[in-house]
């Protein structure tokens, strides 16, 4: 049998509560290849940040575990670097600064202090942001510290980078210049990726498989989807593509009818909240409100 880099093995989590434990996770399992680009995908509540904090070693799973490269993940390390959805720089240090402090943590040990410098203004370039790097953070719009967030993270080249709805604060235009860039990136560097989206056309652009998550509690993978697209992808082309319609169609067909949004399954209002058909949404997020699901 094959190992695979990165393998989430029959996970599991429960959570205290003051009633009873609240089971979140349920026998999750999921193999993920060197290079692979993998989105997790799911109604609101039912559970990706926390197999994304799992992965990230900053949650313990009650049962079942991580192991990535043959190792267990039983803490939080560099070699698993989370892009937060708010950036998290350090509002009274420069770009370069914010940079540095990572660079510093990871590599003061074998790199000099040139090679370091010459690291961080690389990954700056990478993400087009090297014209601010002696900016603070309050002096550069959303989609910039964005991109200081996910340099900040290349730069201590992680074995998989961690991004939890990444480009969801974003208005749609600077979104989709970010998902160009990390395309690139990704294409250049090989990054192992797992994004959290609630984009279904930021899932099918990006991914290798699109992990589809049930409704919690006890949430658990409902289906994956194989996103066979060709690599270098163009978002232009793709938008009348028969093969990436069809891949989108798939998500959605997932999210609004096998998982219907259990918010609108409560309040018994299917007909306005939930889209007529899977084409008039592509975004879990378009209805009225985040659905909720536990
Ligand atoms: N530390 C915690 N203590 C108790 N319950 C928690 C904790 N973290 C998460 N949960 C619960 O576990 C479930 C899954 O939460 P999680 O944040 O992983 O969902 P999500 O799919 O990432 O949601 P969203 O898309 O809204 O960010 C929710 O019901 C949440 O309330």
């Amino acid at each position: 049998m094959k190992n695979s880099y990165l393998e989430i093995s029959h996970v599991g989590i429960e959570f205290p509560t003051d009633d009873k434990p609240f089971r979140a996770l349920q026998g999750v399992d999921l193999s993920i290849d060197q290079g692979e680009f993998i989105s997790l995908i799911g109604h609101s509540g039912c559970g990706k940040s926390t197999v994304l904090n799992i992965v990230a070693g900053l949650y313990e799973a009650t049962e079942g575990g991580v192991i990535l490269e043959g190792k267990e993940v039983d803490k939080p390390g560099p070699d698993r670097a989370v892009v937060f959805q708010n950036h998290a720089l350090l509002p009274w240090l420069s770009v370069y600064q914010n940079v540095e402090l990572a660079v510093k943590r990871v590599f003061r040990k074998t790199k000099t202090k040139a090679e370091m410098h010459d690291w961080i203004e690389h990954n700056l370039q990478l993400v087009h942001m090297e014209h601010a790097m002696h900016k603070l953070p309050g002096e550069i719009s959303g989609g910039m510290k964005q991109r200081v967030g996910i340099a900040r993270c290349l730069a201590m080249q992680p074995k998989v980078l961690l991004m939890d709805e990444p480009f969801g604060a974003l208005d749609a235009l600077t979104r989709a210049h970010l998902q160009d860039s990390l395309m690139e990136i990704q294409s250049r560097l090989g990054n192992t990726v797992i994004m959290i989206t609630h984009d279904v056309d930021e899932a099918v652009l990006l991914s290798d498989r699109i992990v589809m998550m049930t409704n919690g509690p006890a949430a658990t993978i409902g289906e994956i989807l194989d996103v066979k697209l060709a690599r270098p992808r163009d978002r232009l082309a793709l938008a009348e593509d028969a093969e990436f319609i069809h891949y989108r169609q798939q998500v959605l067909r997932f999210l609004y009818e096998k998982q219907k949004n259990p918010a609108v399954k409560t309040e018994e209002k299917s007909a306005e909240a939930a889209p007529a058909t899977p084409e008039a949404a592509t975004d879990a997020h378009n209805d009225s409100e985040k659905p909720e699901a536990a």
